[in-house]
Parts: structure tokens; C-alpha cells; sequence
């Protein structure tokens, strides 16, 4: 099968990536496309469904790189398999070609990124493919990285090789949206996540919070900090809450807690900083209350003073560090916000079968300015799943209102 055209929309030309173009490199990964025809066979869907299997035992660990697996199949049978671990190490198509040895030769592999093109940290996979003499292909999705995008797959082409793309693109794309939407806005995906009652509140007036929704609930709250970068939330948080924001599996990846605090009027002992089993950063502004910053370095949390401190900034200065994907755990103030200035992506709503009143109590979003409901921010790609005894409605906003 042809599926040429997919990569023909990506070519290296799009290293500069502008509001006019995106949507061709989004259209060449899979995303705002209209729902192609099914590529591949069955045996090649499962394949690639075990890719991406393999690719999430490193879930939370690669950024910024992406969540890569790679399977390689000799007559009918799996002979490797492969898993991109970590930044610096190497890529899954490297460890897949290291477990078949010899028996590569002439068979198929499935990775669900294209094939790296290019010397990085690591050599290029394309010519290790080569090399290695595989005789066919099957990517999941193109590479939207400038220093890729369709050269791994024209590569490979060039050499004779039969190359398919595409087999299970949306599920390939899912995995990395975070990984795709750095590369894209240069900024890490924000994703904001919160737990209201039925009538929409996130705590009672006196601003009690613990719990709203089910214990199933949370667990699946500790399941999604553990596939993200960094977590955020602002001092109100801190003070009201004392939150230990952890993923409390003990193998899982754990990520960095930060707290965005402008004149760190903070708790001195704070679970935050007393728990020191995963890492925590303060981001505050030049100059602040140096004695409570001595106090955080000497308890193991890490200060960083911004020039100004905004949810803005403080995505700007996370995707400086290799980030990739940002929980945005804060109250409703620092969510409001946080979207204004385009700081979030992706919504994740708890809404607990719970009425708790109160006029005052806290919600979600703090003001976001707006009087009339055609101002409302309609989620895209909603969906709706019941997690315990709770509702989780999942969506994005859409990209005019809040691309970077
Ligand atoms: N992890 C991964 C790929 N990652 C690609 O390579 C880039 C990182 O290159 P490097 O610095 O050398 O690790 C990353 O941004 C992405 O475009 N490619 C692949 O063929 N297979 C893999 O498993
Ligand atoms: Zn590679």
C-alpha cells in the first residue's frame, strides 16, 4: 500500500514550525486529519498495540523524547522487542535489532515513532535498519521533530526497504501528544486536572477538601502524575491543603512538584518539603524572602527566581528543562489564570456525585473575565468515562483560543 502522501506533508522544510504551517505537521501525525481508512492488516494493529505496550514501561521517563516500542517479527513469530528507557540511552529500534541479532535479517519491524534520521544523542535508527537488514517497516506515526519529520521514512525508502505508515496512528499519537505538542508550541502540554462536586465545588467554605470524589478516583489521579513531567500548583494550595502531591506506587516514575509562589509567604513545614521521596521546586520571583529560600535549599527543595512569575514564564522555564507534560493541580485562581494565558491544553474533570452548597465555596476556575455564555470555552474531543463513583470528562480546548 502507497501511504506516501502522509509523509509527503512533513518534509524537513517545517523545521520552523509558524501558526501557518502546524497544520500540516499536525495532519502528518495524525492529528485534525479526517478518520482515515484503516492501515494495515489485524496482525499489524496488534503488533503495533504491543509497541505501545512496551513503549509505556518508561511512561514519565523519557521526556523529551518521546514514549517509543519497537517489535520485530521473522516468520510469523516476535524474535525482539525494544523500549526507548530514557533520554541519552538507546533508541527502541536499537535494543528490538540487539534481541533478534541475525534473525533481522529480511524480517519486519514495527516501531510506533518513524525511525530517527539523524545523529542526536544516539546514532540514526534508519541506518542501524539498514545495516541490519530488516526488509520491511511499519511505523506508527510520522516524527513531528524538525530534525526527522518523513527523513527517517524517505531514508529508509532509498534503501529499498517496504516502508507502511500509519497502523494504530491515533492510539501511536495519544501516547505522545505531550512528547508532539513541545516539539510543536515549544512549550510542555498543560493538562488541568481538578475534582468538583456535583454542584461545583472543589472544597466547603471553610475550605475543607479531603475528599470529593472515590478512592478509585484518586488512584487514577496517582496513575496520571506518574506519566507526567512536573506537577504545579500555587502557594494558596500549599497553605490550605498541604498536599504531598505523590504517585504512591512505589516503581513508579515520580515527578517534580512545584510550587509557583511570588513572595514565598509559605509554611516552614510543609508535607511538600518534608518529604523528600520525590523531587520539589520552588519557583518564585528574583529577590524573594531570602531566609525562607535558605530554609527550602537546606530541606532539599530547589528555588528558581523568574524575572515575573506567570503561569506563562513558568512554562517557558519548564520546557527549557526537557519537559514535556505539566499537571496543573491548583486552585481556581491560579487555573483561571493559567488559561488565559494558554498555559493549559487538556482538561481532566472529577465530578463526584456529591451536592455540598455554599455560595462562596471554592470552584474550579477562578474569573476568567467573561459575561456572556458565547464567551464559554466549548471542550474538543470530549469524552466521558466513569472512574469509581465518579464521572471523568476529558477534553481540550480549542487550539484558537489558546495557542501560543
Ligand atoms: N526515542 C526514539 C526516537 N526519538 C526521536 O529522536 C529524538 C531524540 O534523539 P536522541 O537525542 O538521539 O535520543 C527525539 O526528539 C525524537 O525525535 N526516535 C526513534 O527512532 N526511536 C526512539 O526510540
Ligand atoms: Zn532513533
Amino acid at each position: 500500500m502507497d501511504n506516501s502522501p502522509v509523509v509527503a506533508q512533513a518534509d524537513a522544510s517545517l523545521a520552523n514550525y509558524t501558526q501557518e504551517n502546524i497544520h500540516l505537521v499536525e495532519s502528518a501525525v495524525g492529528l485534525n486529519s479526517p478518520p482515515k481508512e484503516k492501515i494495515g492488516s489485524d496482525f499489524d494493529s496488534r503488533m503495533m498495540l504491543r509497541c505501545l505496550e512496551l513503549a509505556r514501561r518508561a511512561l514519565g521517563r523519557t521526556s523529551p523524547n518521546p514514549l517509543v516500542g519497537a517489535v520485530i517479527v521473522k516468520d510469523g513469530e516476535i524474535v525482539g522487542e525494544g523500549f526507548h528507557p530514557r533520554a541519552g540511552e538507546p533508541h527502541a529500534e536499537v535494543f528490538a535489532l540487539r534481541a533478534a541479532g541475525d534473525r533481522a535479517r529480511g524480517a519486519t519491524i514495527y516501531v510506533s515513532l518513524e525511525p530517527c534520521n539523524h545523529y542526536g544523542r544516539t546514532p540514526p535508527c534508519s541506518e542501524g535498519l539498514i545495516q541490519a537488514g530488516v526488509a520491511k517497516v511499519v511505523v506508527g506515526m510520522v516524527d513531528p521533530n524538525p530534525l526527522v519529520a518523513g527523513g527517517g521514512i524517505a531514508r529508509l525508502r532509498a534503501a529499498g526497504i517496504e516502508v507502511l505508515v500509519g497502523v494504530e496512528e491515533e492510539a501511536c499519537h495519544q501516547l505522545n501528544e505531550a512528547f508532539v505538542h513541545r516539539i510543536l508550541y515549544k512549550r510542555p502540554l498543560g493538562i488541568l486536572k481538578y475534582a468538583m462536586t456535583l454542584d461545583g465545588k472543589i472544597a466547603t467554605t471553610s475550605g475543607h477538601s479531603a475528599w470529593v470524589t472515590s478512592q478509585e478516583a484518586r488512584s487514577e489521579v496517582h496513575q496520571l502524575r506518574a506519566a507526567c513531567d512536573a506537577i504545579i500548583v500555587g502557594g494558596n494550595t500549599v497553605r490550605q491543603d498541604n498536599p504531598y502531591l505523590t504517585t504512591r506506587q512505589v516503581e513508579a516514575h515520580k515527578p517534580l512538584r512545584v510550587v509557583m509562589s511570588r513572595h514565598l509567604n509559605l509554611p516552614e513545614n510543609a508535607h511538600l518539603w518534608q518529604t523528600a521521596d520525590a523531587p520539589t521546586l520552588v519557583l518564585t520571583e528574583k529577590g524573594a524572602n531570602p531566609d525562607f529560600q535558605e530554609l527550602l535549599l537546606k530541606q532539599g527543595v530547589e528555588v528558581v527566581e523568574l524575572t515575573s512569575l506567570t503561569p506563562d514564564k513558568a512554562m517557558a522555564y519548564l520546557y527549557e528543562r526537557g519537559f514535556c507534560s505539566v499537571l496543573w493541580e491548583c486552585g481556581g485562581t491560579l487555573a483561571a489564570s493559567a488559561i488565559a494565558q494558554g498555559a493549559v491544553q487538556k482538561v481532566l474533570a472529577f465530578i463526584a456525585p456529591k451536592i455540598i452548597g455554599g455560595s462562596i465555596a471554592p470552584t474550579p476556575v477562578g474569573d476568567l473575565g467573561f459575561t456572556t455564555m458565547t464567551e464559554a470555552l466549548s471542550l474538543e474531543r470530549v469524552r466521558w468515562r466513569v472512574v469509581g463513583s465518579d464521572c471523568l470528562v476529558e477534553g481540550y480546548f480549542p487550539k484558537k483560543a489558546n495557542s501560543q
